[in-house]
């Protein structure tokens, strides 16, 4: 079993290198399926497990994909005879996968992809996807566990989305791309992450217009083509650095972080007393001796987003004072908490808030990841931690993080990831070794 352990109280200083975004990759891999001709050349890819299933989906579609790790380099030719079913065994290991279903759509006419179930945030339903392609003329059918879209052509449509979501906006938006005239789209969704997508689609020859705003133009054509394209930085993983430099008390460049897609994190921080800088080579973050409360509501971009909550909660903690968190995007985001009370943090849950009484006097303690953000911010808390804080569950930690140990150990943590072997009893020594125990 490998865990992350981490001995608390260093302050993290230097400097720290950001990814491209998971949540970029994962739809722009899925509109590669768009380019009947050509070959795609993606660039700054984050090598993580999300984009290894992700590759898999591919190739079992029948792509020719190349992942060079090393120079975080992807090369795709979808030429050639798609297959348009993506079953199970992989839909199931990553709820993304559903984004498939669009370009699937929009190139071969038809999609049959499993349902995605529910996670530990929430029950994630894909309600918004299928009333869009719906919309695009396509005839929905559900089955056996799979939703099945079937039009012998799509055309274009005027969508309204009850809801910004992020998923159903590229999967509609990518549908649309080959549909016959012109779709227009309304309240989507607004993150850096779509307008990724939708300069990449543009790339492939595309008409995309509006993509960041609330409305988005496409005017469909005929085919598209392979194109180069560079994925943009994780501002997320930029955040996580940010809040992990803010509650050391450190002084970290997160180099190469878009300031403007981290503007309600850097608000929230600098009104808790962080001081916060835009560098040429990146952001700064300086952490305070004393941090003040504040209160968070987590929205749609550009608000404060869900995927910053659990790493923010830490921050908050840690703050002279009562902080409150409203969580309006998932209904379920907050199981990291009980965790932390295992690290002594002191808090109560009220429906879809929490109200976080500190300063926490955090301890070190054995505790167990529940998805990819709670593990990041359990890490962070053993940051700040008496003792040592031992960490497991490590695979939803590299759903979306690179190397996250060994990043944050360049900063000076005392942090390493450790593999031990199953049914071992064992204590950690004064020199942060693991001893097997009689
Ligand atoms: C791979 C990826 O990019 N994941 C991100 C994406 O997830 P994802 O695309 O799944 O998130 P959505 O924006 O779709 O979901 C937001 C909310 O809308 C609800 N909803 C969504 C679709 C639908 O058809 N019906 C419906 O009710 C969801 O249950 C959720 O409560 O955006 C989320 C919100 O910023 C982020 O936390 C995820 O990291
Ligand atoms: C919730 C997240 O991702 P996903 O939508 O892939 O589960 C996340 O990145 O925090």
């Amino acid at each position: 079993m490998e865990e992350i352990v981490v001995h608390g109280g260093q302050r993290l200083t230097g400097n720290v290198h950001i990814e491209g975004a998971k949540n970029a990759v994962l739809p722009i891999l899925a509109a590669s399926l768009l380019a009947s001709s050509g070959q795609t050349h993606l660039s700054n890819v984050p090598v993580l497990s999300d984009v290894f299933t992700m590759n898999n989906v591919l190739k079992f579609l029948n792509t020719k994909i190349d992942f060079d790790e090393i120079n975080k380099t992807i090369d795709i030719d979808a030429s050639r005879q798609l297959s348009s079913e993506a079953p199970f065994q992989y839909v199931s290991k990553m709820r993304a996968s559903i984004v498939v279903m669009g370009p699937l759509l929009a190139r071969l006419g038809h999609a049959k992809v499993a349902m995605p179930g529910g996670c530990a945030i929430g029950s994630r339903p894909i309600d918004l996807h299928l009333k869009g392609l719906s919309a695009l003329g396509a005839e929905i059918e559900r089955h056996d566990g799979y939703v099945e879209a079937t039009a012998s052509r799509l055309h274009g449509a005027a969508i309204y989305l009850d809801f910004p979501s992020v998923g159903a906006t590229q999967n509609i938006m990518m549908a649309a791309t080959l549909a016959d005239g012109v779709t227009t789209m309304e309240n989507v969704a607004r993150e850096p992450e779509i307008v990724d997508l939708a300069n990449y689609l543009n790339q492939m020859g595309a008409k995309v217009t509006g993509a960041g705003t609330e409305t988005i133009r496409i005017k469909g054509v005929k085919a598209m083509h392979g194109c180069d394209h560079g994925i943009v930085q994780d501002r997320i993983e930029a955040g996580t650095f940010m809040v992990a430099a803010a509650v050391t008390q450190g002084n970290v460049l997160v180099e190469d972080a878009i300031a403007e897609h981290n503007k309600p994190l850097i608000s929230k921080m600098r009104e808790m007393g962080v001081t916060v800088t835009e560098e040429p080579a990146g952001i700064r973050v300086i952490g305070p001796e004393h941090l003040k409360p504040t209160s968070v509501k987590t929205l749609p971009h550009p608000g404060f987003p869900t995927d910053m909550q659990p790493q923010m909660t830490i921050l908050q903690l840690c703050a002279q004072g009562t902080s409150l968190l409203t969580e309006t995007v998932f209904e379920n985001r907050f199981m990291h908490l009980d965790e932390l009370r295992r690290m002594n943090a002191d808090f109560k849950v009220e429906g879809r808030s929490v109200i976080m009484y500190g300063p926490t006097d955090f301890n070190g303690a054995q505790v167990t990841a529940t998805d990819l953000r709670a593990a990041a911010a359990l890490v962070i808390a053993g940051l700040v931690s008496r003792g040592y804080t031992e960490i497991t569950n490590l695979k939803y930690l590299d759903r979306g993080y690179f190397n996250f140990h060994g990043k944050l150990a360049k900063l000076g943590a005392e942090i390493k990831r450790v593999d031990i072997p199953d049914g071992t009893v064992y204590a950690l020594n004064p020199d942060f070794a693991h001893e097997a125990v009689e």
